[in-house]
């Protein structure tokens, strides 16, 4: 719920919440998604009051706000806290909750972490895997956890791709991809994300698939799109990834930087070729 003194807020609200079924539905009608991490309650208000349509609630935060290298350092109790806050600043966007390195090796463990996240206010929860993944993208569909799966660049998995590398550049990579993301599909995720593939490989995975699939560096053709607030607000000190763009600049608030992000998402002038791999 919303806390009073926040209620006020210059609203462009919209009137309903944002649902499973909605997205998929935005897909249909060929409506571009657009995702952010969010990670406070005061920014889960502005975003939604901008528009955007999922928050996520990323183990990003390992890097942006905690400072670490990688996302492995982040535990179930720190997503479960930031999801909580968020939680309480938004009305209306879906909520979803990146599961943490470690904790979803077995379905059932996936199942029990996943239920404190869904209690802290998550109404989905991602995860990062192929084929392996599919018993227990089941078994939390069959126990009504919605699932986003996340496919590509995988940070969790930095250690075994040897760093931050564009992935499914070879033919045996590319349709390694293909069939992890049906088999995941298949077993039940309601979305997935793509992040650093080449684009020519977003738009097959994209069109082989019925589920929205949101890209991070993975082309223009995806359902949607997801950005680290921090990175496209220009705040984030480390590294900029090629499909990074400041949406700070030319505005003259933040406000304005979301409203400006979500009308490039939705108007598919982001993202441009210099985003893209
Ligand atoms: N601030 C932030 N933004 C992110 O997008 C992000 C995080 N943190 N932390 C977790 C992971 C790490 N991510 C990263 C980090 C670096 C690159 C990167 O530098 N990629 C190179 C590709 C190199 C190649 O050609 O293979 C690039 O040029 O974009 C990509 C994703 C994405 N995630
Ligand atoms: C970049 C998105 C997809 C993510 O997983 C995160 O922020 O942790
Ligand atoms: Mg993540």
């Amino acid at each position: 719920m919303m806390a009073g003194y926040l209620q006020d807020a210059e609203s462009t609200a919209r009137s309903k919440a944002v649902t499973v079924p909605a997205l998929l539905a935005m897909r249909q009608a060929g409506e571009k998604i657009a995702m952010l991490t969010c990670y406070d309650s005061s920014f889960a208000a502005l975003m939604d009051r901008c528009g955007v349509d999922v928050l996520l609630v990323g183990d990003s935060l390992g890097n942006v706000c905690q400072g670490h290298s990688s996302t492995l350092p982040v535990t179930l109790a720190d997503i479960a806290y930031h999801t909580a806050c968020v939680a309480r600043g938004n009305q209306t966007a879906l909520l979803i909750a990146d599961m943490p390195f470690g904790t979803y090796a077995t379905p059932q463990a996936a199942f029990d972490n996943a239920v404190r996240l869904m209690q802290a206010g998550a109404q989905m929860v991602k995860i990062e895997g192929g084929e392996w993944l599919s018993e227990t993208v089941r078994f939390l569909t069959d126990r009504a956890i919605p699932v986003c799966a996340h496919l590509g660049l995988t940070p969790q998995s930095v250690h075994q791709l040897g760093g931050f590398k564009v992935q499914g550049k070879t033919t045996e990579a590319a349709d390694r991809l293909k069939s992890d993301a049906l088999s995941l599909q298949v077993a039940g995720a309601s979305m997935l994300v793509l992040e650093a593939i080449p684009s020519a490989l977003g738009k097959e995975v994209t069109d082989k698939l019925t589920i929205p699939t949101i890209g991070i560096g993975a082309g223009p053709d995806c359902a949607g799109q997801v950005l680290v607030m921090h990175d496209m607000l220009g705040v984030f000190p480390g590294r900029k990834a090629r499909f990074v763009k400041n949406f700070m600049e030319g505005e003259t608030s933040i406000d304005a930087a979301v409203r400006a992000y979500i009308r490039a998402v939705k108007d598919k002038s982001f993202p441009g070729p210099e985003h893209c791999f």
